[in-house]
């Protein structure tokens, strides 16, 4: 558990956020515009703000189901190891799934639950993150739709946290240590 004082320096506004998820959206519709439920599996926690804002503004026939996976704790490295906290409610064979992430770093967690999905023969699966940050990833796997590329820096906010703090900004910000002792 970090124990250094932080601040937080805004890096993609609200209103900005919101533009790009009304964009993301039209896209999506129309990848689906065919189906007839859709099912959007939100990545808990982190993403619970991201889908909430983004199944809003989807009119289609959506169905909603989370899945727990969780590979950082409360540091700012991947364990690589990524645990499934919490599995699905419902059975996803044969049907149209959209998962929803906040951010993909490392790829490690996102790429290992489109695997397991994958595996239960999904008519349609596809993947959207609000972040990505391609110069950290570790294997190779991009998201069908991504909101926005970031540098290396490690951010909250908008339902990411650090340590379980800052979920609840309604910005995304990168961490900055304030302590001239490091
Ligand atoms: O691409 P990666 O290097 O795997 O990192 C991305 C993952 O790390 C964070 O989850 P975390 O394990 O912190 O759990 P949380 O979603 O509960 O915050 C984040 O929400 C992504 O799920
Ligand atoms: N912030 C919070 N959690 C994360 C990040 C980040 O930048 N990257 C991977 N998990
Ligand atoms: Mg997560």
């Amino acid at each position: 558990m970090t124990k250094r004082p932080y601040v937080v320096d805004e890096m993609i506004t609200a209103k900005a956020i919101a533009a790009r998820i009304e964009a993301l959206a039209g896209e999506i519709k129309r990848e689906f515009a065919d189906t007839d439920k859709l099912v959007v599996v939100g990545l808990l926690r982190g993403s619970f703000v991201f889908i909430a804002d983004l199944v809003r503004e989807l009119d289609l026939p959506v169905e909603v189901d989370f899945l727990e996976a969780s590979s950082y704790g409360d540091t700012m490295e991947s364990s690589r190891e990524v645990r499934i906290l919490k599995d699905l409610r419902s059975g996803i064979e044969g049907r149209d799934v959209l998962v929803v992430e906040d951010i993909v770093d490392t790829g490690h967690t996102l790429s290992h639950v489109i695997h397991l999905l994958s595996s239960r023969h999904p008519r349609r699966l596809k993947s959207i993150a609000l972040l990505d940050k391609p110069s950290r990833r570790e294997v190779d796997f991009r998201s069908d739709w991504i909101g926005f590329e970031i540098p290396d820096e490690f951010v909250v906010g908008y339902g990411i946290d650090f340590a379980q703090r800052n979920r609840n900004l309604p910005f995304i910000g990168k961490v900055r240590f304030t302590d001239s002792s490091d």
